[in-house]
């Protein structure tokens, strides 16, 4: 059998990789820092996968365990024997798995030649390079020979909306999805074969992670900035809201006359991929809460994310992008005091002063037109919706 060691088992981990593995014949072993959730696991040895929509659906898997990250004989064992390593821990905390996996793997070094790939499956631009350097970057010429041999990183995309919802479980560990799910992985990274079915092997990834962060996650991000200002829970209630649903759409449009532009993709293609996921948006079973998806803003508005990205390619290409800046400008309004990286932003404005904050948090220097621009719209929404 297959052996996966997955690093996070959090909502993706278990409600899509660890769910796609499993159907592709994986063993699974779950690799955490939360002691509760490895003993939970390790206690049931499987969960369900509940899949929200108008006939809810179950699927089960199996053949999963769980080690604590500290469980260094357990983790050494895992590693040593593992076919795939894969992470969703949360884009920040990637160098240090990578500093981690160093050990590990030089013991695998030393015990077997048999190929290993490792991706990194976070909403960020090519996650797994920053791994991959991690690991690198500490290595003497010996061990990074062996890794560029024998190690592949294809670097991925992974979309599929797993929320908080609080539904009915039969274990605690179970998770609830959306019914979408796409997995696309750089083909060419990948060393032997990686045996994952359902998941896309693509050429040239850029294209795809870029339209997947820009049209989703910017979108998304847009759409819970928006309706966390106008009092909304949810995302399906804040996307029927006219207001709301106007700005997203165009900035979508923005975005996609960038992507098409950058990457010379049919503005068709990027029309259609924008509507499906206005309509996943408006998924009523996610019940996926305005405060997780809008969550760590200061990650979500830096310059290298999903909304100042393609307000830079817009500006590059001549196009002042309107509606992204509003979204832009609404996420220097969440001020959710349960989200320490909301707070920083809100502390920052009220110490430094608002350009010296969004220079700060985006890149962009006080001076530049992007700035002034989310400046404008800062104000205009707080005058306007923070008046009650
Ligand atoms: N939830 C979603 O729909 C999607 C999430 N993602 C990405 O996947 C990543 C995880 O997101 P979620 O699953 O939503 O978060 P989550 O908070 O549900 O899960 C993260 C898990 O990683 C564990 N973790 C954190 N640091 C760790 C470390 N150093 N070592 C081992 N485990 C560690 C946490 O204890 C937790 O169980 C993020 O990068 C997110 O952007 C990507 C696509 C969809
Ligand atoms: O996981 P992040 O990067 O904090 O952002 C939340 C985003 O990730 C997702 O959970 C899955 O892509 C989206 O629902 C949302 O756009």
């Amino acid at each position: 059998m297959l052996k996966a060691v997955h690093f996070g088992a959090g909502n993706i981990g278990r409600g899509f990789i660890g769910y796609l593995l499993s159907k592709s014949g994986y063993e699974i072993t779950f690799v955490d820092i939360s002691k509760e959730l490895v003993e939970s696991i390790n206690n049931y040895k499987r969960y369900n996968v509940i899949i929200l929509k108008d006939n809810v659906e179950k699927e089960v898997v199996k053949n999963i365990k769980a080690i604590h990250i500290d469980d260094k004989e357990k983790l050494s064992k895992a590693i040593l024997d593992a076919d795939i390593i894969t992470t969703s821990v949360g884009a920040n905390n990637l160098k240090s798995i990578g500093e981690k996996l160093i050990n590990y793997l030089k013991i695998r070094k030393a015990n077997t030649d048999k190929p290993l790939n490792i991706m990194a499956c976070e909403n960020a631009l090519f996650a797994t390079n920053i791994l991959k350097n991690s690991i690198l970057e500490k290595g003497d010429k010996d061990f990074v020979d062996y890794v560029n041999q024998k190690i592949g990183f294809p670097n991925t995309a992974v979309d599929r909306i797993v929320p908080n919802v609080e539904i009915k479980k039969e274990l605690p560990i179970d998770v609830a999805v959306e019914d979408f799910y796409e997995w696309d992985i750089e083909k060419k990274a990948i060393i032997g074969d990686l045996n994952i079915k359902g998941a896309e092997l693509v050429d040239d990834l850029e294209p795809y992670i870029e339209r997947k962060l820009f049209l989703l996650n910017g979108a998304h991000a847009t759409t819970a900035y928006l309706g966390y200002l106008k009092g909304y829970k949810y995302i399906h209630e804040a996307i029927e809201d006219g207001f709301i649903r106007n700005i997203v759409s165009r900035m979508q449009e923005e975005a996609s006359l960038a992507l098409s532009r950058k990457h010379n993709i049919k503005k068709d293609d990027l029309e259609g991929y924008a509507s499906k996921v206005i309509k996943r948006f408006k998924n009523p079973y996610l019940k996926d809460e305005v405060v997780r998806v809008g969550r760590e803003p200061t990650r979500k508005l830096a310059g290298n994310d999903r909304l100042m990205m393609p307000a830079k390619f817009c500006y590059e290409i001549g196009v002042m992008p309107q509606f992204i800046l509003y979204g832009i400008a609404a996420g220097f309004l969440f001020d959710y005091k349960e989200d320490p990286k909301a707070y920083e932003i809100q502390d920052g404005i009220k110490n430094f002063g608002l350009e010296k904050t969004i220079s700060k948090v985006t890149g962009l220097e006080e001076n530049n037109d992007l700035l002034q621009e989310i400046v404008k719209k800062y104000k205009e929404l707080k005058e306007t919706f923070r008046k009650r």
